[in-house]
């Protein structure tokens, strides 16, 4: 090598190791599918790489991973020549990054006197799909060959694959006039979050393989031998490109106008979220903006990519070796690492729900480091066949909770062991209470119920959370020594403690202890929607708590106390005759008061001195002071299944119809009411339109 005696030998070596590494993860990913690390590694890798490069350019070579696209496609496909290459895009992960762009591109165009006067480029913004690309070639409107991008010179024949795909027009739509004699269409072939998450619980069910993205899943079903497989797997497409065009003239001047003309000739074009846009605060605004609305959307996206507009300035603007000068792919920071699982652990939940929990060596991603990762239940882990030791993928998506998604087969190690859920409750040393799991159930529970501490103490978190009793103060310290101790059992105990005491306990002053008893004397009275809800039923939030409190109470006429008693006594019908409580919900309340200790924990926080309150007047609910008047047989509802959800929305219902009648909600034959409430002007509604001023409020 004619550089080597002026580059360290050191740094040639590790270029040559790089280089050998991340040709190995090409074969991986491109080739086989089936990649050993998580992009952001790959990422890294690359752009060590490509660091070492720029500092000794006389070692670049043709063959380096930075000079060429993707790897060579696999044995079992024919392959196809590529007429123009297919080439990658240059990324970019920060505005520095991105600003570098935009100058290079308007400093070239300004040169050649083409900028427009405000000095701001016209650049058409794209979400960069995660999928694999494609080229489809049509000939007289006829599709008559796809191939994979393969190393981006040659790909494989997926001809017969591609016709499966739906969305993919056979014949272009348009006059014989407008339909060119060529075209090649390039695009990515994706699947969708939905159709990846059925394809893999079939694949469990079967016994097989599990994918580990879409993108994964989209390639593995698309670069198959047998396009019956293909058919199955519900795969999209998306146009955002083009190859060979004959005539040449047949193509619009612009690429907005280009995507347009492909959308007119019948082929998807992701119309909706691509966007013309004005100079880099343009493209930083696109940036934000897709970054916000990334998870809402039903595929995966990994950035977003920038192209100057003007066809005949990307022709002058030209090529790099593996990429367009012209474009850029600004990519969004990873949701996926690979990191090593150093122990499963389970927690254990309010209602005795057991959750494994990944402990794991920590590992930045989605902007964070993460330490844990949720691993589900006990199915999900056998499934995913994850391993105490495995190099596992984790993923941070937005703010969900990091989940493990895989494990790297090709790296586990011999002494890798398998983990399953223990017999007797993991968590609580006292409790050691069976584990019991219900027909039909992924969640293992403790069935401790509150003799398992660990149950307490999350039940004791609960009760005292804003939403609850918002006991500001009663820290997660302070309740496991409070439990472990043995002073409170229950949400009772709570009410008996006194500053005294409490000011003893570790990393307790006089102040604070005196402040948690003025916080929890606070909570003495509370309404009696956050006293049901801070009792952490099974399947009873916030809501439907203050659904119970409003039905119980008010609504029929009673006292707090009574309220809670009748809800005690109420059978699961009585239950259910409350708006949006079903029979499951019905069925936990039951369960829950049918405890004898759950009923002790009510006598006893009554003899303790806690009142309950009334729930603020329904007048802050949408309908307080409206009143209604039902007549007629309404499709689905009951009259009184409608007059509940009236009652319930802080609203009335009358028997006659009268001037101060709000709305007389009419169904099939409705007789004289209905005719009184037009002579009177009284709107009229029909049970949609009740269901509708219902769910606005
Ligand atoms: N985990 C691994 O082992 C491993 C190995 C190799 C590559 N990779 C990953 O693959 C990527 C590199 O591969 P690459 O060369 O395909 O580059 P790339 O995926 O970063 O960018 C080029 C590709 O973007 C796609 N694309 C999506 N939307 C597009 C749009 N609107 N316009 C144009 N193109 C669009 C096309 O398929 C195109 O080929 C990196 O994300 C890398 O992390 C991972
Ligand atoms: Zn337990």
């Amino acid at each position: 090598m004619s550089g080597a005696s002026t580059t360290p030998v050191d740094v040639a070596s590790e270029i040559t190791a790089l280089r050998t590494e991340i040709g190995r993860h090409d074969y991986q990913y491109h080739t086989l599918d089936d990649p050993l690390i998580a992009d952001a590694d790959y990422d890294r890798l690359m752009q060590r790489l490509r660091d070492l490069e720029r500092a000794h350019p006389e070692l670049i070579v043709p063959e380096s991973p930075t000079q060429r696209v993707g790897a060579a496609p696999l044995d079992g496909f024919a392959s196809v020549e590529h007429r123009l290459p297919m080439l990658s895009l240059n990324n970019a992960f920060s505005e520095e990054d991105v600003a570098a762009f935009d100058k290079r591109m308007s400093d070239t165009v300004r040169e050649a006197g083409k900028l427009p006067e405000n000095g701001l480029l016209d650049y058409f913004c794209e979400q960069k799909l995660d999928g694999l690309a494609v080229s489809l070639r049509y000939e007289r409107g006829l599709l008559v060959q796809a191939a994979t991008r393969g190393d981006g010179q040659t790909g494989e024949d997926i001809t017969h694959n591609i016709r499966t795909i739906k969305v993919i027009p056979l014949r272009l739509q348009g006059d014989a006039g407008k339909v060119p004699d060529v075209l090649e269409v390039r695009g990515e072939v994706l699947m969708f979050r939905k159709d990846f998450e059925r394809l893999n619980a079939d694949q469990a069910t079967r016994r097989e393989k599990q994918f580990v993205n879409p993108r994964n899943a989209a390639a593995g079903s698309l670069r198959q031998l047998d396009p019956k497989i293909t058919e199955q797997r519900r795969l999209r497409f998306f146009a955002y490109g083009w190859g060979e065009v004959l005539p040449e003239s047949a193509l619009p001047v612009t690429h907005a106008g280009v995507l347009d003309w492909l959308h007119d000739l019948g082929l998807p074009v992701n119309r909706l979220c691509n966007r013309l846009v004005q100079g880099l605060p343009g493209l930083l605004a696109y940036y934000a903006e897709t970054g916000q609305t990334r998870t809402t959307l039903p595929y995966d996206i990994d950035g977003v990519v920038y192209k100057v507009n003007d066809l005949a300035l990307q022709r002058m603007l030209g090529y790099v070796a593996r990429a367009p000068r012209f474009a850029l792919a600004h990519k969004f920071p990873a949701e996926e690492a690979t990191t090593e699982l150093l122990d499963i652990e389970v927690q254990v939940g309010r209602t005795g729900a057991l959750t494994p929990v990944a402990r794991l060596r920590p590992v930045f991603v989605g902007g964070v480091t993460v330490t844990n990762a949720t691993l589900h239940n006990e199915d999900e882990i056998l499934r995913k066949d994850v391993r105490i030791g495995d190099t596992v993928i984790v993923r941070r998506a937005g703010d969900v909770i990091p989940e493990v998604v895989a494990p790297v087969l090709a790296l586990r190690p011999e002494t890798a062991v398998a983990w399953r859920m223990s017999e007797a409750c993991p968590v609580c040393p006292v409790c050691g209470s069976a584990i019991e799991r219900l027909e039909g159930e992924a969640i293992a529970r403790c069935t401790g119920g509150l003799i398992c501490g660990a149950q307490r103490k999350q039940m004791l978190w609960h009760a005292a959370s804003r939403k609850a009793l918002n006991i500001d103060g009663l820290g997660d310290k302070l309740v496991e020594q409070l439990v472990d101790e043995g002073r409170v059992h229950s949400l009772v105990d709570l009410f008996t403690l006194k500053a005294e005491e409490l000011a003893a306990y570790e990393r307790m002053g006089r102040k604070s202890a005196t402040n948690l008893v003025e916080a929890i004397e606070a909570a003495r009275k509370p309404v009696l929607s956050r006293l049901l809800f801070a009792l952490g039923i099974r399947h009873v939030g916030e809501t439907t708590a203050r659904d119970l409190a409003q039905a119980f109470g008010p609504a029929a006429g009673r006292t707090p106390e009574a309220a809670i008693q009748a809800i005690m006594e109420a059978s699961e019908e009585d239950l259910t005759r409350v708006p949006d409580v079903g029979p499951v919900v019905a069925a936990s309340i039951r369960h829950f008061f049918a405890e004898p200790h759950n009923r002790e924990v009510i006598a006893g926080l009554m003899s303790v001195g806690v009142e309950p309150q009334l729930d603020e007047a329904p007048a802050s609910l949408g309908l307080a002071g409206k009143t209604f008047v039902l007549t007629g047989t309404l499709p689905a509802w009951s009259r009184e299944d409608a007059a509940r959800h009236i009652v319930a929305a802080g609203g009335k219902v009358s028997g006659s119809v009268s001037r101060k009648t709000s709305y007389v909600v009419a169904g099939e034959e409705a007789g004289s009411k209905l005719e009184k409430a037009r002579e009177l002007g009284v709107p009229v509604l029909d049970e949609d339109g009740l269901r509708a001023l219902l769910d606005n409020q």
